[in-house]
C-alpha cells in the first residue's frame, strides 16, 4: 500500500474507513489503531502487532504441513522445474518465476520479515515485490478480538475471535506473535501462516492467494523480536530511510498523518533505527534512497535466498 495506493489513505492499514479491506500483511494492532482514530500504532506503550492475511478455513487434504526449511527434504521454495534445473546445472532457479509448490514431498519457503520504520517505504517496496512475482508470497490473516467493522468477513480479513478464545491460544501456543493494543488482541496464529503455504494467503490487494505462497510479514520492531524466537526460522529484512529527515519529509508527503502522529512515528522510528543497528547485524538492511535501486537490492536478496535453507 503504497503512496499511490488508495488503500494508504490511512496509514498502516489496508484501507481506509470507508473500506473493509485491511491491508494485507500490516500490523493489525496498527491498523486498528488508526483505523479506531484511538491510538496511535507508533505508541511506545504498545507493542507491535502481527501481521497477517487470509484463511478462509476450508479442507484439503493434499495440503502440506507446513515445515521449516531445516526440515526440508528439498530447498524449500524450489519448484519442480527450479529443482531439476538445480539439478541439471542449466538454469539458475532463481530466475524461474515458477512459484513455490507445495506437494507431500516439497515444503514451502522460510517466512519473509520486512521490518523498519513508518514511512520508510516498506508498502511501497511490497507492491512492487508482488507485482514482480504474482504468485510467490502470500499474507497471512491475523487474529483479533476487536469487533468486525462493516464489510469486513471473518476468516477473510480477520478471524474474528472472543477474548477467551484468544487467551486460550495464547495459553496453547498458537500464536507466532500475538500483542494487545487500543485494547484489543491481535495476533498471527501458526495455522494462519501454515494457511499461506495451502492456497489460502491473501494478496498486497487482500485478494485470496491461491497456490503453494511463502509468508510475507510487514511489521514493528516489537513483532519482529516475537517472530525471532518462533519456531519460524524467518528471514528478516530491515528496511531503513536513508536518514531521519527523509523519513520525516516521506512521512510529510503522503499527507495521511497529523502533526502529531508524524511526531510519534518519527520518535519510534528512532527506536527502530537503533534496534536494526544493534539488532539487525546478520540480517539484511534495505536503505530505501533511490527506490529502484532499494526494490533491485531487495528483490535480488529475497529471489536468490528462496533457494537457501540458512
Ligand atoms: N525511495 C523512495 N523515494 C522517495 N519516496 C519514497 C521512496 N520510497 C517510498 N517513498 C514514499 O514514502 C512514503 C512512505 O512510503 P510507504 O507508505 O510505503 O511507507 P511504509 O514503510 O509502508 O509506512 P507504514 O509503515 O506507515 O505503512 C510514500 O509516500 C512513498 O511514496
Amino acid at each position: 500500500m503504497p503512496p499511490t495506493d488508495p488503500a494508504k489513505s490511512v496509514p498502516n492499514t489496508t484501507a481506509g474507513l470507508g473500506s473493509p479491506s485491511p491491508h494485507p500483511g500490516v500490523s493489525p494492532a496498527a491498523a486498528a489503531a488508526l483505523n479506531d482514530g484511538t491510538e496511535d500504532p507508533t505508541n511506545l506503550d504498545s507493542p507491535s502487532a502481527p501481521i497477517a492475511k487470509p484463511a478462509p478455513e476450508k479442507s484439503d487434504a493434499a495440503a502440506t504441513e507446513y515445515a521449516p526449511p531445516h526440515m526440508a527434504g528439498i530447498a524449500p521454495g524450489v519448484s519442480p522445474s527450479a529443482a531439476a534445473a538445480l539439478s541439471d546445472g542449466t538454469e539458475d532457479p532463481t530466475l524461474s518465476e515458477d512459484p513455490p509448490t507445495s506437494t507431500t514431498t516439497t515444503t514451502p519457503s522460510r517466512p519473509i520479515v520486512f521490518s523498519g520504520p513508518s514511512g520508510t517505504g516498506k508498502s511501497t517496496l511490497l507492491k512492487k515485490l508482488f507485482a514482480a512475482h504474482p504468485s510467490h508470497f502470500g499474507f497471512s490473516v491475523s487474529h483479533t478480538t476487536r469487533s468486525p467493522r462493516p464489510g469486513e468477513i471473518d476468516g477473510v480479513h480477520y478471524h474474528f475471535t472472543t477474548p477467551d478464545t484468544f487467551q486460550s491460544m495464547i495459553h496453547n501456543h498458537e500464536f507466532e506473535e500475538h500483542a494487545k493494543f487500543g485494547g484489543n488482541y491481535y495476533g498471527s496464529s501458526r495455522a494462519a501462516v501454515q494457511a499461506v503455504a495451502q492456497g489460502r494467503g491473501k494478496d498486497m490487494d487482500g485478494n485470496e492467494a491461491s497456490g503453494n505462497r511463502i509468508c510475507v510479514f510487514d511489521i514493528e520492531m516489537e513483532g519482529v523480536k516475537q517472530l525471532k524466537q518462533s519456531a519460524l526460522n524467518p528471514r528478516i529484512c530491515f528496511i531503513q530511510p536513508p536518514d531521519v529527515d527523509t523519513l520525516e519529509e516521506r512521512l510529510r508527503g503522503r499527507g495521511t498523518d497529523s502533526e502529531d502522529a508524524i511526531q510519534k512515528r518519527l520518535a519510534q522510528a528512532k527506536n527502530e533505527i537503533e534496534y536494526c543497528r544493534t539488532e539487525g547485524r546478520g540480517d539484511k538492511v534495505v536503505v530505501n534512497d533511490d527506490l529502484d535501486r532499494a526494490f533491485r537490492d531487495l528483490d535480488e536478496w529475497v529471489m536468490k535466498d528462496l533457494t537457501s535453507q540458512n
